[in-house]
């Protein structure tokens, strides 16, 4: 076994002591990252090129520093974003929200498909949009001044027009025209602080997170800014916690103007989304 491997093996261990979730894959993802090569091309770094910077990198991920921190990326779907202090790092279970919004976009056949991601963090939902669904205009709103200064880094070069702004008042000249509102919003209620894991509660902005008592203020502020945005027939989709799937799709009420309200899992088949249509008068 050469130098690295065995202190990836050592590094694994230590990971798992501290309670890391997935202790392998953190502990070579670190030093894919340190030696400037892929997982896979681990087994080829010289002895003599070992870096001890990766003992570094390790004890910030024993500390529970998520490991996009240590890294400065996060891979989402296709992309590679950039990630930090200040901005939530997004999450593999919102790639499958995103896999249902491009189906339900492509399926709608419009030319070009007028989309809005409302909370958008580092901007990751708009430009796996702008990426996969051809011709798509695709505009992010995001409130916090940090999390924006990460977005404007991602969105540079993209076709997502990124507004900073409160997701519930935002882009008022889009009324009426949109395709697709999509979010991720903060949905963990508040009382639930001291069970969420360190990486987030010390890590995440504290904005990204919570929304109130029972975590749906921010989704029922947005069910209103999603009926005015939309078109008739258009599609809102929204995120939410696994314990809120039996609530949120009755945010989204015939007598608010809504149809077709249903929920959806995500691949570990927990409650994760839910999609409505703005009815057609
Ligand atoms: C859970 S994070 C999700 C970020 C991103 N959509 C993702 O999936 O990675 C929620 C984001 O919503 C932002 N936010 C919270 N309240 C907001 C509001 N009223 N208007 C706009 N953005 C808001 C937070 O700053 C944070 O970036």
């Amino acid at each position: 076994m050469n130098v690295l491997l065995a202190e990836v093996a050592q590094a694994t261990q230590r990971l798992a002591d501290a309670g890391v979730p997935s202790p392998r894959f953190d502990a070579e993802e670190l030093a894919a990252f340190v030696h400037g090569v892929g997982r896979g091309e681990l087994h080829r770094v010289a002895d003599a090129d070992f870096d001890a910077r990766y003992w570094e990198a390790v004890a910030r991920r024993e500390a529970r520093e998520p490991l996009q921190h240590i890294t400065g990326r996060a891979f989402f779907r296709y992309l590679e974003l950039q990630v930090g202090p200040g901005v939530f790092v997004p999450r593999p279970e919102t790639e499958s929200v995103v896999g249902w919004a491009i189906d339900a976009v492509r399926a709608m056949d419009v030319v070009e498909p007028l989309i809005v991601d409302l909370c958008t963090g580092s901007g990751a939902i708009a430009l796996a949009l702008a990426q996969e669904v051809p011709r798509s205009r695709v505009h992010a709103v995001e409130l916090d001044e940090g999390a924006y200064g990460w977005a404007r880094k991602n969105v540079e070069g993209s076709r997502v027009t990124l507004h900073r702004g409160d997701a519930l008042t935002a882009v008022p000249e889009l009324d009426g025209q949109v395709d697709l509102v999509i979010s991720n919003p903060p949905y963990i209620p508040l009382t639930e602080w001291e069970y969420v894991a360190p990486e987030a509660r010390d890590h995440d902005p504290q904005l990204a997170l919570f929304s109130g008592e029972d975590g749906l203020d921010v989704i029922r502020g947005l069910e209103r800014a999603a009926h005015r945005l939309l078109r008739p027939g258009g599609i809102v989709v929204v995120e939410h916690a696994d314990t809120q799937g039996g609530q949120v799709p009755w945010v989204f009420a015939e007598d608010r103007g809504w149809a077709d309200a249903a929920d959806h899992p995500d691949l570990n088949n927990r409650p994760r989304f839910t999609t409505a249509r703005r009815e057609v008068p």
